[in-house]
């Protein structure tokens, strides 16, 4: 992969989630992150959310030539905003090119747990893990990372990274909402609580089987497909419906399932998905 490294002096826009995880993420800023940061020479401007949506908002409106990085201090969630309210920018090839930085406030933080994997570190959690990926941003050295698109039955165009759930997992996610100040037990919780429930979905999923590993060929590139840095990647296709997608219409959309494609048909309670690109 190739890399590029932030420049120093470096100009910051934290997006923080105060609500993120157990409710810390502001004093865990301002007594891990800050401190480091400053020694870094990374000067920060802190965006602190109010509502749901507002990341979305800012980081839709903002002038971007004004910041070198974006750094959400949250979780997951709301990184998933700020990445689909910058897609939804008509110059969204060149927001894109902004770096992005995860730093883990939140419940889950899988993205930031997988980046502190790939950088070499130990498995942590909490403070070291925050302390882990605060470093990787001090040090500054950056790459790209795939999205995947995804087109919903209700006509919704969303981008997503690490993976997208659908049924159970989403609804141990939505469900466990009210368990917040557990922390990442909420997931354990909620789980208990779906599965005594077991909800039943119709629903159709349709994919490209995976290329078999000792097949070293390159994978052909699809010229539909927006955003890759890597190979061809795996699609996957979940229907319900027939309205087409809405959403910036200056994104080109992948192809739609063809005779290529594996499908399942019928009730489910849901399914996980994760993008290993
Ligand atoms: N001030 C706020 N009050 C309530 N909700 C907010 C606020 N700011 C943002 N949100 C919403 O909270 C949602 C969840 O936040 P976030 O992803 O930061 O934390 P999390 O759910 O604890 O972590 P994870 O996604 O890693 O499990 C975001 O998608 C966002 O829409």
């Amino acid at each position: 992969p190739r890399y590029g490294v932030l420049p120093r002096p470096c100009r910051a826009l934290v997006l923080l989630n105060p609500q993120s995880g157990a409710g810390r993420a502001l004093e865990d800023f301002q007594a891990v992150v800050q401190p480091m940061l400053a020694e870094a020479d990374i000067a920060t401007t802190v965006f602190v959310t109010e509502r749901p949506h507002h990341a979305h908002e800012k980081v839709r409106d903002e002038d971007l030539s004004q910041w070198d990085t974006l750094v959400v201090m949250a979780g997951d969630g709301l990184l998933y905003e700020v990445v689909n309210g910058l897609m939804e920018r008509l110059d969204w090839e060149d927001t894109m090119k902004k770096p992005l930085c995860i730093l883990p406030g939140g419940s889950g933080n899988a993205l930031a747990a997988s980046i502190n994997h790939y950088a070499g570190n130990d498995h942590v959690a909490k403070k070291k893990l925050l302390t882990n990926c605060t470093f990787i941003l001090c040090k500054g050295l950056h790459t790209q990372m795939d999205l995947v698109s995804l087109s919903t039955a209700s006509g919704k165009r969303l981008f997503s990274f690490l993976g997208f759930g659908w049924g159970f997992i989403s609804d141990v996610d939505i469900d466990s909402e009210k368990y917040r100040r557990l922390g990442n037990a909420r997931f354990t919780l909620g789980t208990l609580q779906c599965l005594a429930k077991l909800r039943v979905y119709q629903g159709r999923l349709s994919y490209l089987p995976a290329v078999p590993e000792q097949d070293t060929s390159p994978a052909p590139k699809d010229p539909h497909v927006p955003i890759t840095n890597g190979q061809a990647g795996h699609r996957v296709w979940l229907s319900a419906g027939s309205r087409g997608p809405t959403g910036n219409s200056s994104i080109p959309l992948p192809g739609e399932p063809g005779a290529s494609w594996s499908s399942a048909t019928g009730p489910c309670p849901g399914d996980c998905l994760g993008a290993d690109y």
